[in-house]
């Protein structure tokens, strides 16, 4: 067997891994804790299951996840399977949700199905396969400490020698088995021949004989009592029969006095019946007569002289009529009377409508006279504001008649003073200025001449033709001041003129506003006048209308009236015509009452015809009746003639007594038939026993046979018993020879010291040590390192004793060895090598070792190291391509190879 492929998923440290393995030496490598260990318990957990592990599920699956996936791949003689475990969490426990082998014509689902086909192609269960090709970490003293009983049971059981022991244990089984039933027909052969003795004993043809002529017997008695008792049976029937008739004739009397009885009743309850119907038709005749004279009183009071039907008809039909021709004239006096009405009503609305009318006119004329009356009062009152702005007139007139302007003049006459006013201010103007520049003149000349300069020139004075200027400024000076004064006088005067001029102009302005407002006066007085006229014309023409609407008023009042009292008269016609009504209404009820009456005078008179026919009715049935009853009187008489009664006591005593020989003859009969049943029964057991005695001498044939056939079985069982006993004993003496020999040639490889001359397994698989000097140590005596190295050499032997023990394909697990160098010193590391080569000389294909010891390195064929992310706390694998480099690297830097 090889692993091909391992593949992880949430497997304790491993995120996601896989890895792919191969024939030869691989050594997994790494620090502690980084995996490693893990790694092979996948391997070994996907072949058996958690159990084999002592670990349960939830341990497995890496912790805070949900699921884990666990996929090997291997092979086996010649074909590749492929396992499946996947687990999930249910609840707050881990499950297997998936376990499935699938390999060349197999497809496995389910542990147990898994686990066994594992057990069976390997030849191993879990616990097997550890002994044999795991060796697991710590476990180095498990074999050396084991008893040699434990010892043998685990090397016997690898060996299969535990199924040699099964099969004996079988073959026990069996001859046991054989010994008990040989024991229990030998007891069923003696019982057998006793029951044939006692039988035989017995006479069984003799008692049969005996019994058969007892039934011979009874058979004859019984047929004697037989044919008495169908005698006797004639004769009580004979009796029963006349009997049966007699009592048959006495029924009939007892129902023909009943219904005799019957009759005469049914008579007499009739007849009180008639009784009563004749007493209710006298009550209904008195009735009648009460209603009779009733009606004579209503005849009067309908006004007729009979109450049949014609006449009550013919005086409704006349009522009809008459009410007929009242409802005409009823209605056409009621039209007549509405018409009125609303033609009264019409005229009075019309006569309102005119009178509002006329008012209306007459205060539309009363609004026309009060506009005249204003229109005067306005003409007086302009007139006299004509009067007053007239005389205003005249005053301004009166101012202009001293004044230098005229009137209508004054703005024009204002305005030659006011340019008159203008050239004077100029001419001031113009002299103040030219005195100015000669007074300037003259102080200017003085001042050069003070100088000594000519004032004109400013030449030196002396040279200076003009010094005479002086005198001529100061005339100039003298002429112009004089002008001065001239001027402003001429201004005072001007300024006076222009100030009455202004006040002209403004009376003048006065004179124009009054001669408007004396025109606009004119016109108010003139429109006045106008209004005047034209409202008393209109003010005439509707008094004038008014007083025609007036009068046509009044005369549709008069018509009012009249239409009115016509109306009236009219309403006195309907009461009266409504009065007959009522009359008619009258004269019907008393018609209806009338009719009333004689209906129940004739359904009573019904009545009594009814009563009298049903009393005529009973007295013809009561007729019948008393004939029927006179024919059962007859039959009674005759039936009661016919009773013979000594016939009758005759037959009532043969009766009785053929009865009680019945009774007597059956019991007797019972007594007999079983005593016969009793004796037929005796037959047949003597029957059977007879056929049983026959059946006994056969079985017991048969059962001397089966005797002899078991007693050979056990002869055979026995000797196939005691051959597989002495086949394990041999084969065992055997396989601890060849285990002994192996286990001290591989002591001898790996053990450098030289301390042990050999090691001895005896047939009770005990171990001893034996010195060099031949003292004998038990191996639990050895040291650490030496128990490691025995333990290895001891697993070792046992893998090698299977594999090369086993005819055909070894179907040997890989050698597994889990930090095999722990207890080592660095010397029997190297020969740990050695044994791992020589293993593999030997055939191992495929060897798994997990170390971190790096001087294994030298021994693999491939590494693997394994390594633990500390932050994420999930471990990787890595392959290392070519070991024996990193190997040297490694020993160089001594460093963990990469
Ligand atoms: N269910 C789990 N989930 C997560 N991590 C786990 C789980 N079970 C074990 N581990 C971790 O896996 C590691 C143990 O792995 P393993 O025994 O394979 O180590 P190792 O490499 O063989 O160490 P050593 O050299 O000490 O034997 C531990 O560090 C542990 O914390
Ligand atoms: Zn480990």
């Amino acid at each position: 067997m090889r692993f091909d492929h391992i593949t992880l998923e949430h497997f304790k440290p491993y995120a996601d891994a896989s890895l792919d393995l191969q024939d030869g030496v691989t050594i997994i490598h790494g620090l502690n804790g980084s995996g490693k260990s893990s790694l092979l318990e996948a391997c070994f957990f996907a072949l058996y299951g958690a159990r084999a592990l002592d670990e349960t599920l939830d341990d497995i699956v890496t912790t805070d996840e949900d699921d884990a996936t666990i996929e090997l791949t291997f092979s086996h003689a010649g074909s590749q399977y492929h396992i499946k475990r996947r687990l999930r969490r249910s609840g707050d426990r881990i499950q297997t949700a998936q376990c499935t082998l699938d390999g060349p014509d197999i497809e496995i689902d389910g542990a147990t199905d898994v686990r066994a086909f594992i057990t069976d192609i390997l030849r191993m269960d879990a616990e097997a396969f550890v002994n044999c090709a795991y060796v697991r970490q710590g476990e180095v003293n498990k074999l050396i400490n084991a008893t040699p009983t434990q010892r043998q049971a685990i090397i016997d059981d690898l060996l299969q020698l535990g199924r040699l022991e099964m099969y004996r244990e079988r073959a026990s089984d069996a001859r046991l088995g054989v010994e008990d039933i040989l024991s229990e027909q030998r007891g069923a052969q003696t019982e057998i021949k006793a029951q044939i003795e006692r039988k035989e004993d017995a006479n069984l043809h003799e008692k049969l004989n005996e019994y058969e002529a007892a039934r011979a017997d009874i058979d004859a008695e019984i047929e004697r009592y037989e044919e008495n008792k169908i005698r006797a049976q004639e004769t009580r029937d004979n009796a029963k029969e006349i009997l049966t008739s007699h009592e048959e004739t006495q029924e009939e009397l007892t129902e023909l006095e009943a219904e005799i009885d019957d009759l005469r009743m049914t008579i007499e309850e009739d007849e009180s019946t008639r009784a009563d119907f004749r007493e209710a038709i006298e009550t209904k005749t008195e009735q009648v007569e009460t209603l009779l004279s009733a009606r004579t009183d209503a005849l009067s009071s309908a006004e007729v002289t009979s109450a049949d039907a014609d006449t009550l008809a013919a005086r409704r039909s006349t009522l009809d009529d008459k009410e007929s021709s009242i409802r005409d004239s009823l209605q056409t006096a009621r039209q007549q009377q509405t018409m009125f009405e609303n033609q009264a009503e019409r005229l009075t609305e019309r006569v309102d409508e005119l009178e509002s009318r006329a008012d209306e006119l007459q205060e539309q004329a009363s609004e026309a006279e009060t506009a005249v009356t204003k229109a005067k009062e306005q003409i007086t009152t302009q007139q006299n504001a004509q009067a007053d702005i007239e005389e205003q007139m005249t005053s301004v007139r009166e101012q202009f008649n001293n004044s230098p302007a005229t009137l209508g003049k004054a703005t024009e006459y204002l305005e030659m003073l006011q340019e008159e006013h203008d050239d004077i201010r100029n001419d001031l103007a113009s002299t103040r200025a030219s005195l100015s520049t000669v007074q300037d003149r003259r102080n200017e000349a003085q001042t050069l001449q003070e100088a000594g300069k000519c004032p004109t020139c400013e030449q030196p004075i002396e040279e200076s033709p003009h010094v005479e200027a002086i005198d001529e400024y100061d005339v100039q000076i003298e002429t112009l001041t004089e002008r001065l004064s001239q001027l402003e006088t001429k201004q005072n005067k001007v300024n006076n003129k222009i100030e009455s001029a202004e006040s002209l102009v403004e009376s003048e302005r006065q004179f124009e506003t009054l001669k408007e407002r004396k025109s606009l006066a004119s016109e108010r007085i003139a429109d006045a006048r106008e209004t005047v006229n034209e409202q008393t014309e209109t003010a005439a023409s509707l008094h004038e209308n008014a007083g025609e609407l007036e009068t046509e008023a009044d005369e549709k009042r008069d018509a009012a009236a009249t239409q009115m009292s016509n109306a009236d008269s009219e309403a006195e016609k309907v009461a009266t015509l409504e009065s007959k009504l009522e009359t008619i209404n009258n004269a019907r009820d008393q018609l209806d009452n009338l009719a009333e009456i004689q209906s129940e005078i004739e359904n009573i008179r019904a009545e009594i015809e009814r009563l009298r026919e049903r009393r005529e009715e009973i007295a013809d049935r009561n007729d019948e009746r008393r004939e029927y009853l006179q024919a059962k009187r007859d039959r009674h008489a005759e039936l009661a003639a016919d009773v013979n009664e000594a016939r009758i006591e005759k037959a009532q005593n043969n009766h009785e007594e053929a009865v009680s020989y019945l009774e007597d003859v059956s019991e007797k009969l019972d007594e007999l038939r079983d005593k016969r049943d009793n004796i037929q029964s005796q037959i047949g057991s003597v029957r059977g026993e007879i056929e049983n005695l026959a059946e006994l001498r056969e079985k017991h044939t048969a059962i001397n046979d089966r005797v002899s056939a078991l007693e050979t079985l056990h002869e055979q069982v026995e000797t196939l018993s005691s051959t597989y006993r002495e086949l394990r004993a041999d084969l065992r003496k055997q396989n601890v020879e060849t285990l002994e020999r192996m286990l001290n040639e591989v002591f001898m490889l790996i053990y450098d010291n030289d301390a042990y001359s050999r090691i001895q397994l005896d047939d009770a698989y005990e171990l001893t040590i034996f010195q060099k000097d031949e003292t004998a140590l038990n191996p639990e005596q050895l040291s650490g390192g030496e128990r490691a190295l025995f333990n290895l050499s001891l697993r070792c032997a046992i893998y090698r004793l299977l594999a090369e023990g086993i005819d055909g394909t070894a179907p040997m697990p890989p050698l597994i060895l889990d930090e095999p160098t722990v207890f080592l010193d660095s010397g029997h590391v190297g020969r740990l090598v050695d044994l791992i080569k020589d293993m593999q000389r030997r055939g191992v294909a495929q060897i798994l070792i997990v170390s971190h010891d790096k001087e294994l390195i030298a021994a693999a064929d491939h590494l693997v190291t394994v390594k633990k992310d500390p932050t994420s706390n999930r471990s990787s694998i890595t392959r290392i391509d070519d070991p024996q480099r990193a190997a040297i690297s490694a020993a160089s830097s001594n460093k963990t190879p990469q």
